[in-house]
């Protein structure tokens, strides 16, 4: 279980001379830019988790508060019960986290980059070779896994990175718009991917701006504006809040009410 309350994070603004330009976004004052606000949100075993939110509105930063990368100024994760922000390590050990920027090694291999990983996180030699036949199978990589990471194409990388980041078995799993720079074929196996954590019952929580991946995958949708909270609930209560069946107007209208 993912539990988010009320994280919030700020960064020091760059001294101006003069007046501050005048902008529309209310997070920066006092010489800070509060990029996060206010966002709570949960997801249980068998459920996966929709973020939300339109360009600069705060997920990447939540998320990388969740990957333990940065430290929450308040707040509180639990991450199956275990608390983030007072003991980091341990929650670490939980999650797996896909970032926006894939940082693979460029002079290992596809396999390399992956087994890499699993050492790191302790695994033996016999259980992290069964772990990545199986990753590369299921995410159809096979035919790469030796080609060095920086021979591989955007897509290539990004499915790389994504077994880099389940490899150790992670009991919640964090992706940062996983399905970035993937073809039609790639991308399905990445939804075929993220559902299956449903039937494993490990919490799936993943940002985009695809409402068709939010349609399709998600059973709960936190949608973040200006660093807060405008909607955590279920796809059918955004679908009823819209009044249509339309996610798409649920969405817009979420995003047009006052801060
Ligand atoms: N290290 C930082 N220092 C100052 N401001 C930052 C920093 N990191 C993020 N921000 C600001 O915080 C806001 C939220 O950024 P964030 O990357 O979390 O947005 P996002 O919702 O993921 O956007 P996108 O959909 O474009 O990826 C933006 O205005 C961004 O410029």
């Amino acid at each position: 279980m993912l539990a988010v309350q009320g994280l919030a994070k700020r960064f020091q603004l760059p001294r101006q001379k003069g007046a501050a330009p005048a902008t529309r976004d209310p997070r920066g004052h006092d010489g800070w830019f509060h990029a996060v606000r206010d966002v709570s949100f949960s997801c249980a075993p068998g459920e996966v988790l929709g973020l939300l939110g339109p360009n600069g509105a705060g997920k990447t930063t939540t998320l990388r508060l969740l990957s333990t990368a940065l430290k929450a100024d308040a707040g509180k994760a639990l991450v199956n019960g275990v608390d983030l922000l007072q003991q980091p390590l341990l929650a670490r050990q939980q999650i797996g986290f896909l970032s926006g920027s894939t940082g693979l090694y460029g002079r290992l291999t596809a396999r390399e980059n992956v087994e890499y990983f699993g050492r790191l996180h302790g695994m033996d030699s016999a259980h992290l070779k069964r772990r990545c036949d199986y990753l590369f199978e299921l995410l159809q990589m096979q035919d790469y896994g030796s080609k060095r990471a920086d021979q591989l194409s955007t897509g290539m990388k990004q499915k790389c990175a994504i077994a880099r980041t389940v490899v150790h078995e992670p009991q919640i799993v964090i992706l940062d718009e996983p399905t970035t720079g993937l073809d039609v074929m790639s991308s399905k196996i990445l939804l075929d991917f993220i559902a299956s954590y449903k039937a494993l019952r490990i919490p799936l929580v993943f940002s985009t701006h695809h409402l068709h991946e939010v349609e399709k995958l998600c059973d709960r949708v936190c949608i973040i504006n200006h660093g807060k909270t405008a909607f955590n609930g279920t796809v059918d209560e955004l679908r009823h809040l819209g009044g249509s069946a339309d996610l798409y107007d649920a969405f817009i209208g979420v995003i047009n009410r006052e801060d």
